[in-house]
């Protein structure tokens, strides 16, 4: 459901900046999750409590423990007060007893200090269940996203994947540590209680639990509207990370272009519409309480009015009367709070279901049952009639032909939305070509298994991603076990050790995310360092558009003849340099392969090579 946003009602603003709010509605749309209205749903719900079974038979037998000792002390104390007030300060028959009512107290100390001790170690026990649960979920469903290919993230912004892994496992946290067992203490209070009521006096127990099924109809008919108004809530705050992550992301455009105050007016009117919503959400929450509490008054009311009436007719002791108010006032309490256990669950499915909408997403390119590690890669590679389709009835490929041979290094050229980068993104298999076959060394690549495959494919893309720590680890990268002596040499290799000596830490220099200290051009030494530490038998190489300036260009130069030697390349040629030195360049356009051969044999005729280099040097 794509949602459109409310107009701002940020303070102070006038028409003018309602116009390009207006736009700024129509420039941002984020795709929300459906509110999910269905009946609650068993299969989900033991699903998600699977989770605690690991550790159900080693720890939950310690907290039921602790569980009903804290019960039972808990409901002990009332029956004993009635005895302290009809046996020993006003016993019917006799004197009062002080012995009784010293003994009486001490008991309700011993008691209380149980249920204390029990309380702590149940407290304890139930923590280190729902830490464990809530690593367990999070473990998996990271584990389970880094697996996702990329169409998986070619549909999602980031910002929505983060939510999931960070909002909706919190939201579970909660009912993990304390909501599961606080739901098993109140049940099992309400029972036992229950069960004292009725045993003191049936009749006054009925009489007083005639108001539990009309508090439980009132609040079913509340019920569905909370859940729908928390959804609603976790709707909105999953779209306010969704454009922060944008935003952050986006800043350098933002303010190169000064959109920051219309960026700002709309993060406003989402955040109003989300502080709107969480309002109403907890009015309705806050609503359930009070009539639980009207409803119970009425229940005290009936419980005094027929209780005085039961002590006349020498049906009951004011001692027990006493014990029965306590009670009862234990009574409304587990029931107030299941109300509200049921909203915090309810909440929790709703987070878990989007959770297992994510684990229950199949990658769309797997290995196939039985397929084989492909042996070390020679490097024949082979397109043979490969057609391919990012979305059903678009071919971004239309049956390309293509005879690689091991050791050659081949250029793809054309222009802006030919299929480079889709040819190249299909050479790791990282998505499945619609029809046609693609094989290395004779093998069909959906044959081999991804790992064996994509490990001895090196990929330099143009947006070199740099890793944050130092930068030994970033060249690293390419080979975890490489040695400290490895990285360096793969450094000097490709020329970057110069400028890398000259950081203040050398190699041990700490870099952000994304490298934002480092230039382009060393960036992209860098991860050419990286993909010659890995050592990979085909390697494919995005080139940066961006303009080097010319030591820098022919230090690249440099650097990739020696990365090139002795493997197949497929390098997404920009700089005329690198195209010149290509065996073979594969002119693109449209998806289909134009003009096959060497620079001199290509510029030998009028075609869409020499129009390229034609319109190149046009610009010089
Ligand atoms: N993830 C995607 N989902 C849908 N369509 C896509 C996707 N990626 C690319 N396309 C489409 O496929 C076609 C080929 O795109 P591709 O990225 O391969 O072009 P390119 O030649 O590498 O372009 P450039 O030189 O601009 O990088 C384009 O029409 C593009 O719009």
């Amino acid at each position: 459901m794509k949602l459109e946003a409310k107009p701002s009602q940020a303070a102070g603003m006038n028409k003018n900046t309602a116009q390009q709010q207006k736009t700024l509605e129509e420039r941002f749309v984020y795709k929300d999750d459906d509110l999910i209205d269905k009946a609650f749903d068993w299969r989900q719900f033991t699903r998600l409590f699977g989770y605690m079974k690991p550790y159900a038979k080693q720890m939950l037998p310690l907290v039921s423990i602790m569980m009903i000792l804290g019960t039972i002390t808990k409901l002990t104390v009332p029956f004993l007060t009635s005895l302290a007030i009809d046996r020993a300060i006003a016993p019917k028959e006799g004197n009062p007893s002080l012995t009784l009512l010293y003994t009486l107290t001490a008991s309700v100390i011993v008691l209380y200090l149980i249920q204390w001790i029990a309380g702590v170690y149940r407290i304890k026990y139930t923590n280190v269940i729902g830490q464990r649960v809530i690593y367990d979920l999070r473990s998996d469903l990271f584990k389970h996203i880094q697996k996702l290919s990329f169409n998986f993230f070619d549909k999602r912004p980031a910002g929505s994947v983060l939510v999931r892994v960070t909002n909706d496992i919190n939201s579970l946290q909660d009912l993990f540590t304390n909501g599961v067992v606080n739901l098993m203490i109140d049940c099992v209070q309400l029972l036992g209680i229950t069960v004292i009521l009725l045993l003191i006096n049936w009749k006054l127990g009925l009489a007083v639990m005639i108001t539990v099924p009309v508090m439980f109809l009132i609040s079913t008919k509340l019920r569905q509207k909370i859940r729908l108004a928390w959804q609603d809530v976790r709707m909105k705050n999953s779209r306010i990370n969704s454009h922060l992550n944008e935003s952050i992301q986006g800043i350098r455009v933002t303010q190169a272009y000064t959109q920051e105050r219309e960026n700002m007016n709309y993060f406003d009117s989402m955040n109003m519409d989300s502080k709107k919503s969480w309002d109403k959400a907890s009015a309705m929450n806050q609503g359930f309480g009070p009539i639980i509490e009207v409803t119970g008054g009425f229940g005290t009311m009936i419980l005094f009015w027929f209780g005085a009436y039961l002590i006349q007719s020498g049906e009951l002791t004011v001692g027990f009367l006493v014990a029965f108010s306590t009670y009862v006032s234990n009574f409304w309490d587990p029931i107030n709070r299941l109300g509200q256990m049921y909203n915090q669950l309810l909440v929790a499915m709703a987070s878990s279901e989007r959770i297992f909408e994510y684990l229950d997403e199949q990658p769309a390119v797997q290995d196939k049952p039985g397929a084989q590690p492909i042996p070390k890669i020679n490097g024949d590679i082979v397109f043979d009639k490969v057609v391919f389709e990012y979305e059903k009835g678009r071919a971004a490929l239309k049956g390309i032909d293509l005879n690689v041979q091991a050791g050659q290094s081949i250029a793809l050229v054309g222009h802006t939305g030919s299929g480079k980068s889709t040819i190249i993104n299909l050479i790791g298999r990282f998505y499945d070509i619609t029809s046609g076959k693609i094989t290395i060394d004779g093998q069909d690549i959906r044959d081999v298994t991804l790992e064996s495959l994509r490990s001895q494919i090196g990929i330099v893309l143009q947006d070199t991603f740099i890793f944050s720590g130092t930068i030994r680890d970033n060249i690293r990268f390419g080979r975890l076990d490489a040695t400290d002596q490895e990285v360096e040499e793969a450094a000097k290799a490709v020329d970057a050790h110069e400028f890398i000596t000259k950081l203040p830490g050398g190699y041990n220099t700490e870099v952000e995310e994304r490298g934002s200290a480092l230039s382009m051009g060393q960036r992209q030494l860098l991860s050419f360092a990286r993909a010659l530490l890995a050592n990979p038998r085909i390697l494919i190489l995005d080139e940066a558009t961006a303009s080097i300036d010319t030591e820098t260009e022919l230090k690249i130069q440099e650097a990739l003849k020696i990365l090139l030697q002795g493997r197949t390349s497929f390098i997404v040629a920009h700089r005329l340099s690198t195209i010149r030195h290509a065996d073979k360049i594969v002119v693109l356009d449209h998806g289909e392969v134009k003009e096959v051969g060497t620079h001199s044999e290509l510029t030998a005729h009028e075609g869409v090579y020499n129009g390229l280099i034609e319109a190149q040097f046009r610009f010089l």
